[in-house]
């Protein structure tokens, strides 16, 4: 059977790339507004209450009025990749991965993680879970992304201004992620979270800094490496990277797109530090690719179909 799915903010960076990624799929039928009606109201309720399955690609407010706008009795079922709901307690966050396969799968409402904490939480959480990591210790995150992880504005800035080098941003350090790194990783702190973005459409790299030797009960750095790799073991999207070649990991401007996250643990000779680094792909797994994932174990599919994902 067909399932028919309208994306609300269609024209969006990370709607586009959801269109590419089910484009040529015979499971799903995507329902579409024109140019004229894709921001009007009553056409948008219409298509968010007639199709199985909506997915929000808007600013938050847009995204609440979106939901607002679903009859409960439709039987539309949500993604939403914005922030307005990823701690909200009615709603399943879609990180199979870290909350399971199930979980997503029989989700009415499902809110898409966001991309920087798509890397905090795959690094951290499994090994709070395992007492490798203590939940109490004040975290650092230091991270960098491409430029379309803000959207037509940012990616405009960006390709007008080519003299940007770096930009450091959420110097407040009220940054959006912060509450939903903390809650699904069950920390007792918030964490202290540096993001930046480089001039490359795309591509993220998310670092936890470990002083292990300082951190009460926490496991050593091969425990955390072994536990990682224990808990993503037979997974297609999130995986151990390989060791990078010459010693150091590099983001290309011309990396293909990729809907993977790879990890790594990095240790300093004695042990006594770590760097905790996910490599991944703000539009992929950070976006797009991961309402892809849910969309797919949602309808009852392999939760891999139509992700650009390396062969195996
Ligand atoms: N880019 C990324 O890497 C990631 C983005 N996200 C989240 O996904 C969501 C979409 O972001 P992104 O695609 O980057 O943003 P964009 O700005 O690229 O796209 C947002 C789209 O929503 C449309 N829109 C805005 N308001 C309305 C409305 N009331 N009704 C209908 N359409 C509307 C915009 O229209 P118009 O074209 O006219 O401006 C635009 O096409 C955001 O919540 C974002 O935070 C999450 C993870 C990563
Ligand atoms: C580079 C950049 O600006 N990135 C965005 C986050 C992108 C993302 O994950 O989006 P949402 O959490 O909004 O869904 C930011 O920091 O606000």
């Amino acid at each position: 059977m067909t399932a028919t799915v309208f994306i609300d903010g269609a024209v969006g960076t990370t709607g586009l790339e959801i269109a590419d990624r089910l484009a040529g799929r015979s499971e799903f039928e995507l329902l579409t507004l024109d140019e004229a009606r894709r921001k009007d109201a009553a056409a948008r309720a219409e298509a968010l209450n007639a199709a199985d399955f909506a997915i929000l690609c808007l600013p938050d407010d847009a995204a609440r009025e979106a939901v607002a706008m679903i009859d409960p009795g439709s039987g539309t079922r949500v993604i939403d990749a914005s922030t307005a709901h990823r701690v909200a307690d009615d709603w399943t966050y879609g990180f199979p991965e870290v909350v399971g396969r199930d979980a997503v799968a029989g989700a009415a409402r499902v809110s898409n993680p966001g991309c920087y904490s798509t890397g905090f939480i795959a690094l951290v959480a499994p090994l709070v879970r395992a007492g490798l990591l203590p939940a109490d210790w004040p975290y650092t995150c230091n991270a960098v992304s491409g430029y379309s992880g803000g959207g037509k504005s940012l990616i405009a800035r960006f390709e007008e201004d080519s003299d940007i080098a770096w930009r450091g941003y959420a110097l407040g350090l009220g940054h959006k992620h912060v509450p939903e790194m903390q809650a699904r990783c069950g920390l007792s702190v918030a964490p202290l979270f540096t993001p930046a973005v480089i001039p490359a459409h795309r591509g993220m790299v998310v670092e936890v800094p470990l002083p292990l030797a300082a951190m009460p009960g926490a496991g050593t750095a091969d425990a955390l490496r072994d536990a990682l790799a224990s808990f993503y073991e037979g997974r297609r999207v999130v995986r151990m990277g390989d060791a990078p070649a010459d010693r150091e990991l590099l983001l290309r401007r011309s990396r293909e797109p990729s809907d993977a996250m790879d990890l790594h643990v990095f240790a300093s000779a004695d042990g006594s530090q770590v760097r905790l680094v996910a490599d991944l792909d703000n539009l992929g797994k950070g976006a797009s690719g991961a309402a892809v994932q849910s969309l797919n174990l949602m309808a009852g599919l392999d939760e891999a179909s139509g992700l650009r994902l390396p062969k195996i």
